[in-house]
């Protein structure tokens, strides 16, 4: 049975299918009080066609929220949409735009999402497109990006934690980017809230005055409708001419089964409809538009996107090299000049990533494209090891962006892989002797700590070096010293930010703080530290590489390179590590840290014998199968050095 009544208004239409059990409500995108009717009815409500020529640039704002960590973006995405009745207010709404499943097992943002809002204010309809961003330092190419699509940003800040090292670093990448920014304090429900205090703050660090600071509960939706009409009061809409040749930026793109590639455009000119012919500045190559929309937060297909508009578009692109994000593209018959790209993102960490079976290579090649076409921070190069055959070297923005994009690998394409330990990338000179002719270059990139030469045909060594960062309280002024110093840190400022708080900016290399500087920091002041970082060039270095041996052959996945000052605690602390994290076997394993053929530490894993059916004799066959299975499963966790088994994540163990 199907019953259809069609509700006539002046400003907006419904359309209400009702079937048997459910019930679609197709609306238009004018009227708030409509859509918040139907969507906190519980309704299930889809947007009408829309023609988005009624949206002229004067009517669109486009923005991003930033913040550090856990300052609440998310949750004011989800206000926001609820609030304009994108999505039901009747159900709980958490974290609505962290669509990947890694984002919601670890509750943290890691890839940026837009979606369209349509908001009605003082008697018009304006066309909203917010941009959630991430606040994790190893993800700010996310914020970047982001902001190149917009005129403004929210710079959300928590009320009971201040401002923290990514409020500083957002705050410089969208002041930079000459963008408007709207200050809003968070949290103010907490009963450490302390508003006064991060207005001083935020005055002394950014030169932002009280009066300008909005302040809401993101959780109980306090003030964040006025965050709203602020975002149109005070956030310019985009300057475009929609009667000139299409222009579009390429700001993100994903990759989507049966689909192919998804790119998120933002239209600085002109206008793109389905059927169109479109070029790509970068690659030269052509495609038909097949689909274009917006994100309402879903792909809303609109048929079109005019000048100021931000959108998704498909046009049958198969292959990841020919997306590049910060691509200009316009129309077959009517090229323009190509906007600036970005700025290409930095790896700081490499990693090898070796399929567990030599037979599945092709497909983790597969799927590391795939993947990095979500994720184009990632740098992925060929790689090969003695041990463990053909492989990739990827390059990442943090251990944490390492650890996420080895999640989504495993999750997302079912690859089994073994990674190898994360290093940083190292700088060598070789001595300037012509029959040397190693590598056939002068300077050389190591990526890879297996590759590094040997001494005696080095001049110099680099290592690479960050900027960095730490506000803390004043009260742990005096741990942040020592800390500094057993990294290797060189201390160049420290200023007060108000009477509580001090923020230091020292210079670290980038190895002493990838692995546990961060927990360190954060145990030495209660978790109070905040910490951020930026690349700061190489700088010359007295380096070694450390190998590990397992009975005499080494373990490839955990050579490392160290300053020689530390190599010695770290040999000794590996060492440790492994002893534990390797189970025991059926005999004695030693397990050696090495520097040039001299051993800096030893240990022995004694062995073990374990029949896990010993207490099967005469019992159960299905039970004793069933234990032999489990013996099986875990086995494929493990891999063979000589005879010893090892579990393919020993670097994980034993590292982090
Ligand atoms: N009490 C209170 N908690 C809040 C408020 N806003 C957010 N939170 C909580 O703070 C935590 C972090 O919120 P998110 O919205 O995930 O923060 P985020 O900035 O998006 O986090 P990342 O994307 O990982 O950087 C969650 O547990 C929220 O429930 C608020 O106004 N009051």
């Amino acid at each position: 049975m199907r019953e259809e009544h069609i509700l006539h208004k002046k400003k907006f239409q419904a359309c209400l299918n009702i079937h048997s059990h459910n019930l679609t409500v197709i609306i238009s995108p004018l009227s708030n009080s409509t859509r918040n009717l139907f969507t906190s009815l519980g309704l299930q409500t889809k947007l009408e066609k829309i023609d988005l020529l009624q949206f002229p640039a004067d009517l669109i704002r486009n923005f991003s929220i930033i913040a550090h960590v856990d300052h609440g973006k998310s949750t004011l995405a989800d206000r926001l949409l609820e609030i304009t009745g994108t999505i039901s207010s009747n159900i709980k709404n958490e974290q609505v735009l962290d669509k990947l499943q890694v984002e919601r097992e670890r509750g943290i943002t890691v890839k940026a999402q837009t979606a369209s809002l349509f908001y009605e204010y003082k008697g018009q309809t304006y066309l909203l497109n917010l941009v959630d961003t991430p606040g994790h330092v190893d993800f700010n190419y996310e914020v970047s990006r982001s902001l190149r699509a917009c005129e403004g940003v929210i710079l959300l800040v928590d009320a009971n934690q201040g401002v923290q090292a990514q409020t500083v670093a957002n705050f410089f990448l969208a002041f930079e980017a000459d963008l408007t920014i709207l200050p809003v304090l968070n949290k103010i429900d907490l009963p450490g809230a302390d508003v006064e205090t991060v207005q001083k703050q935020m005055k002394n660090v950014f030169d932002i005055e009280p009066h300008e600071i909005l302040q809401v509960s993101t959780k109980h939706g306090t003030g964040v409708e006025e965050v709203l009409k602020a975002v149109i009061d005070r956030i310019p809409p985009p300057t475009t001419d929609i009667k000139k040749p299409f222009k579009g930026l390429v700001f993100d793109s994903t990759y989507e089964k049966f689909k192919g590639a998804v790119t998120n455009v933002s239209v600085k000119d002109g206008v793109v409809k389905k059927g169109d012919k479109i070029v790509s500045a970068h690659t030269k190559k052509s495609y038909e538009v097949q689909d274009v929309g917006i994100l309402y937060p879903e792909q809303t297909s609109t048929g079109c996107l005019y000048g100021g508009q931000v959108g998704y578009m498909m046009a049958n692109i198969k292959s990841m090299t020919d997306v590049w994000i910060g691509d200009t593209l316009y129309h077959e018959k009517s090229p323009v000049e190509a906007l600036p790209g970005f700025k290409p993102a930095k790896p700081m960490v490499f990693a090898g990533i070796y399929p567990m079976d030599q037979s599945e290579y092709q497909s983790l090649k597969m799927a590391l494209e795939k993947l990095t076409m979500n994720d184009p921070s990632v740098s992925v190069s060929n790689d090969n090891s003695e041990a463990l055959g053909v492989g990739f070297r990827l390059g990442f923005l943090g251990l944490l962006h390492m650890d996420v994009f080895n999640q989504r690998l495993e999750q997302e394409y079912d690859a089994s892989v073994i990674p190898t330990a994360p290093n940083v990338s190292y700088k060598v000179k070789l001595k300037g002797d012509k029959n040397i002719k190693f590598y056939g270059a002068e300077e050389i990139i190591i990526l890879n700590p297996c590759k590094l030469p040997d001494p005696s045909i080095i001049e110099a060594q680099y290592e690479p070096m960050v900027y960095s960062t730490i506000i803390v309280p004043v009260d742990y002024i005096g741990d942040i010293n020592p800390l500094c110093m057993e990294r290797r840190g060189e201390i160049l400022d420290q200023s007060y930010i108000d009477d509580t708080r001090i923020m230091f900016k020292v210079i670290f290399p980038l190895n002493e703080i990838l692995i546990d500087f961060y927990d360190e920091l954060k145990s030495v002041s209660s978790g109070y530290a905040s910490f951020d970082y930026e690349d700061h060039g190489y700088q010359e270095s007295d380096l070694v590489k450390i190998i590990y041996l397992l009975n005499g052959k080494e373990l490839d996945e955990l050579t490392m390179i160290s300053h020689i000052t530390k190599a010695r605690q770290k040999g000794r602390e590996i060492v440790e590590k492994l002893c534990k994290s390797i189970p025991r076997q059926l005999f004695k394993v030693s397990v050696q840290a090495c520097v040039g053929g001299k051993v800096l530490a030893r240990e022995d894993i004694q062995p073990y014998r374990k029949d896990v059916t010993a207490k099967c004799y005469g019992g159960d066959i299905s039970r004793k199968n069933k234990l032999l299975k489990r013996q099986a499963e875990g086995k494929k966790k493990m891999r063979m050095i000589g005879k010893i088994s090892v579990p393919k994540d020993v670097f994980i163990k034993v590292l982090i």
